[in-house]
């Protein structure tokens, strides 16, 4: 229970100071919203949103311990935090395709009726 307690602190930490992340969780809330509404499958959704934003707090992690251990400029610093927000680049771009092969048809026959 206490670290639920903390694992909450550190998803509400990231979503006041990670503009991304808020955009996350609102791409996922509306994304949600359309395949209640549509009747789409709610699993490729969710589980795309979870990816997305575990992956998101995964490289927020990773950069705040890279400039407690690195302040200065480092070659490896920079590896480390281009390759988290690749995985992130690489888990979006896939979640965006999820979302349009689930939602797009249902959402083209609403409406092109
Ligand atoms: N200590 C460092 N050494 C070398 N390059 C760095 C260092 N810190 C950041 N960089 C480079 O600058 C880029 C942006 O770093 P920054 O810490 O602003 O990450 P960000 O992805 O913009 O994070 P945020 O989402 O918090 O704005 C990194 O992806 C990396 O290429």
């Amino acid at each position: 229970m206490r670290s639920a307690g903390f694992a909450w602190a550190g998803i509400a930490h990231a979503y006041r100071t990670q503009a991304n992340f808020r955009i996350e969780v609102w791409a996922g809330v509306l994304a949600t919203t359309l395949a209640l509404l549509l009747h789409a499958p709610l699993s490729p959704i969710l589980l795309s949103c979870a990816l997305v934003l575990g992956l998101e707090l995964v490289n927020t992690a990773l950069e705040a311990v890279v400039d407690l251990a690195s302040p200065g400029l480092h070659p490896l610093a920079k590896v480390a935090k281009d390759t988290a927000a690749g995985a992130v680049l690489l888990a979006s771009l896939g979640a965006l395709l999820v979302g349009l092969a689930v939602l797009g048809p249902p959402l083209l026959r609403w409406l092109l009726p």
